[in-house]
């Protein structure tokens, strides 16, 4: 296939996370084009070359290592790259230096790509969000943060494991920061339909909130203590937002952007909510019913995310 013909996906940072979106891309046929594109150009030269030798069990897919002049006709950039969290390190920690790293890339982008849609990972993931919609001058809905998809992944495998039931069925949220300030939404959770608190009474399983908030929000960390990294999990996290977006088939998602002013006293932050997602970005934010103890927490999230991103960026 000619390469005007391909669909491409940009990944920046050929990391642990980049290379495993990659992969994940590969293995789903999300694109037949697929450009790893890192400072250590031998890494990104090994991760494509590595993942490219097993293109013959699957679809013709190129994998290949790549520099900025390749975002000009990408469908989608997605940046990750950054400095890992270190254990016991919180991800705010961080701040300062993965801002500044993915500026530099934003211009880089914008010197080649005219309207790009642009998908941001590197943490912490809110910020680095507002950054690269700061820097760019995109309109808010071509920035994509993963924003709470993988905490809402966590959320979702941990309400299935208590209420042994398929994972698919569960409709729950994590919302706000991803990080140590995200709300978990009890209240409009709903497993095949039901009402979450009326399902588990009918299976008389009794849910304890405050445990699956906490290991929802602990699971970074839990795996980093173990094995020292995320990667599989917002591999899969990303892919899935990736195929909604090179589908367009409005899947409504967990992800952060910057919101507008009707989102009022929440303006100008980038948090995630759930998003109605399809060829051009974010289509639609969506708001969602929410208890009281909830909406505080989602304004205490939104309050913490706003100073600290102010602190680092700028307002
Ligand atoms: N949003 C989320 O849910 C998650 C976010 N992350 C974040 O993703 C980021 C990457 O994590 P890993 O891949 O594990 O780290 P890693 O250290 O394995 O890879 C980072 C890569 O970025 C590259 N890099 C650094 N500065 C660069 C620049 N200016 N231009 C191009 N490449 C550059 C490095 O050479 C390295 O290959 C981290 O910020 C991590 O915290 C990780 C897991 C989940
Ligand atoms: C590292 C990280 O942000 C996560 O696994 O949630």
């Amino acid at each position: 296939m000619k390469e005007s013909h391909r669909d491409k996906i940009v990944v920046i940072g050929a990391g642990n996370v980049g290379e495993a979106i990659a992969y994940t891309l590969m293995v789903r046929v999300q694109a037949n084009d697929i450009v790893l594109v890192d400072l250590n150009e031998d890494r990104a030269e090994g991760a494509a070359l590595d993942i490219a030798h097993g293109t013959s069990f699957f679809k013709q897919v190129w994998v290949r290592k790549g520099g900025y002049e390749e975002c000009a006709n990408a469908q989608i950039i997605i940046i990750t790259a950054g400095i890992a969290r270190k254990p016991g390190q919180t991800r705010l920690d961080l701040a300062k230096t993965n801002v500044s790293i993915v500026k530099s890339i934003t211009r880089n982008i914008m010197k080649f790509a005219e309207n790009p849609l642009i998908l941001v990972v590197s943490n912490p993931a809110d910020v680095t969000t507002a950054a690269v919609y700061k820097e760019s001058g995109l309109p808010s809905g071509r920035v994509i943060g993963s924003g709470t998809s993988l905490d809402t992944a966590r959320f979702r495998y941990i309400l299935s494991e208590k209420l042994h039931v398929n994972v698919e069925d569960i409709n729950a949220y994590i919302l706000g920061e991803h990080g140590d300030s995200q709300v978990p939404i009890f209240s409009s959770a709903n497993i095949g339909g039901f009402p979450l608190y009326d399902y588990a009474q009918q299976v008389g399983i009794t849910l304890d909130e405050e445990e699956i908030a906490h290991r929802t929000k602990d699971g970074g960390a839990e795996v980093i203590k173990l094995k020292g990294a995320t990667f599989y999990g917002i591999a899969m996290a990303v892919s899935n937002i990736v195929e909604t977006i090179m589908k367009d088939d409005d899947a409504i998602l967990p992800v952060a952007h910057v919101l507008d002013e009707s989102f009022e006293e929440w303006a100008g932050v980038a948090v995630s909510l759930p998003c109605r997602i399809g060829w051009d970005g974010i289509e639609q934010t969506l708001r969602i019913p929410m208890n009281e103890k909830e909406k505080a927490d989602m304004d205490k999230s939104v309050d913490i995310l706003r100073a600290f991103t102010e602190q680092v960026i700028g307002s």
